[in-house]
């Protein structure tokens, strides 16, 4: 017997072969969410705890390729990035979702996060990309999500306190994104963990425990993707960015050590009950 129609959001990013991190990361979170998962690979990166060893990137034409074959055949309700590659992967990125209307004005809502390095410092785009995400993907955004790390490199501010996170996300709306959300889990030093919204006019506190765990890989991209199933599922801006805190708040407070450095944040907390046969 076959089921309704669950809603699709489209994940482009690089795969993480410890399986914490990127497309991984996005389609377990999709899947706990009830949204169906499309992907466009981007790269493949030989991944673990300790770092990113390797890594191939996938042709621009055929990471476009993929995004316009599921848009046309499949249809998707909202749509995100992750490890972007290169400057040629974002340029074919961005003509490939003005074709297949995702973006800030269009139909299906664009989340862009800014994955610029991986938390072990690894780089995951150069200098050529930055440019070309700013230039590019921030002013096609409907939401933009970077870390503390990447509004530094977005917008030269250094976010040491919570008024400054206000003032990096203004300065970040003032590179295109119809919304902003700075992501607060490299202020250390807050007992707290409080991300911001800001739409332009209001600024939205995100509220949560800092949870004192070493294992948070793989946490940016569960909070991107689970306010992307929730503007899948058809949620305005500010009560999807809720969701997807709350989603990562639990997360992390359920986060497991596996290898020898920093383990992934668990998204086990949300399965049902194991199915009897
Ligand atoms: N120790 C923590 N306790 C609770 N929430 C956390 C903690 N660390 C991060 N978070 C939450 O996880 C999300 C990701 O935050 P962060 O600023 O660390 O982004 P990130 O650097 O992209 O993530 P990562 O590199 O760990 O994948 C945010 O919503 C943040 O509030
Ligand atoms: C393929 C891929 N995509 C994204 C990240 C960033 O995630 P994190 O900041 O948790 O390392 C990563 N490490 N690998």
């Amino acid at each position: 017997m076959s089921q309704a129609r669950p809603p699709a959001a489209l994940t482009i990013a690089g795969s993480d072969s410890g399986g914490a991190a990127g497309l991984q990361a996005d389609l377990r979170t999709f899947v706990t969410c009830g949204v169906h998962g499309l992907v466009a690979v981007t790269a493949v990166t030989v991944q673990n705890t300790l770092g990113v060893h390797d890594r191939t990137d996938i042709p621009a034409n055929i990471v476009a390729a993929q995004i316009e074959a599921v848009a046309d055949d499949m249809g998707l309700q909202a749509a995100k990035t992750g490890m972007l590659a290169s400057a040629e992967i974002i340029h074919a990125v961005a003509r490939a979702c003005d074709k297949a209307g995702i973006g800030r004005d269009a139909e299906v809502p664009f989340v862009v996060d800014p994955v610029a390095a991986s938390m072990h410092g690894h780089p995951l785009f150069d200098e050529a990309g930055l440019s070309a995400l700013r230039e590019e993907l921030l002013p096609r955004a409907t939401v933009v999500t970077p870390n503390l790390d990447e509004v530094r490199l977005l917008t030269g501010i250094d976010v040491t306190d919570r008024d400054r996170m206000r003032e990096a996300a203004v300065a970040l709306r003032d590179l295109g994104p119809r919304h902003v959300l700075v992501k607060s889990g490299h202020l250390v030093e807050d007992p707290e963990c409080v991300d911001v919204l800001y739409d332009g006019t209001t600024f939205t506190e995100l509220p949560g425990p800092r949870f004192a765990t070493p294992h948070t890989h793989g946490a940016g991209d569960a909070m991107a993707s689970a306010l992307t199933a929730g503007l899948a599922r058809g949620m305005e801006m500010a009560e999807a960015a809720k969701f997807g805190k709350w989603f990562v708040s639990n997360a992390v407070e359920h986060s497991y050590p596996m290898g020898a450095k920093v383990g992934p944040v668990s998204a086990f907390w949300r399965l049902a009950p194991e199915p009897s046969p």
